[in-house]
């Protein structure tokens, strides 16, 4: 599954839209129903519009209702395996602890989990009532 997750994460990285920062990423998203949504970055002329991969494909599963995720793989063209900025891991974290594999092209994987990548994050608990 994780080779799938991979070749598919290339695939769709293909599609990403980047003509300001050329920097292609693409994401593979496996949900607990075994489906997976696909997502590439999506950049705007308006800079901070911009969407990253991840969040594409999140935002994807989320749109059919799928909120239960088994495992996450991004991949660039880095150096070391792509690091996910902030914004994209606390998205991640709100839909639980799953596996995230971080890739480049030369097929380096780091094993994380959605957890692992956002310590004492800030989720729905928080907002309980005392
Ligand atoms: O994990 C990452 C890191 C960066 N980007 C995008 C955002 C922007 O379009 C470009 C350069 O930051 O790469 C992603 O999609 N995912
Ligand atoms: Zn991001």
């Amino acid at each position: 599954m994780i080779d799938t997750l991979y070749k598919k994460a290339l695939e769709v990285r293909e599609n990403a839209y980047v003509p300001y920062s050329d920097f292609r990423v693409g994401a593979a998203l496996l949900t607990e129903d075994g489906e997976i949504y696909l997502g590439a970055n999506v950049e705007n002329a308006s800079y901070s519009l911009s969407i990253c991969a991840e969040r594409n494909a999140i935002f994807k599963a989320n749109a059919d209702g799928k909120r239960k995720f088994k495992a996450l793989m991004v991949v660039a063209d880095t150096e070391r395996p792509i690091s996910p900025c902030g914004a994209c891991r606390q998205v991640m974290a709100e839909f639980g602890d799953y596996d995230v594999y971080l890739a480049n092209l030369k097929g380096d994987i780091k094993e994380a989990t959605s957890f692992e990548l956002l310590p004492y994050n800030f989720n729905k608990e928080d907002m309980d009532e005392k």
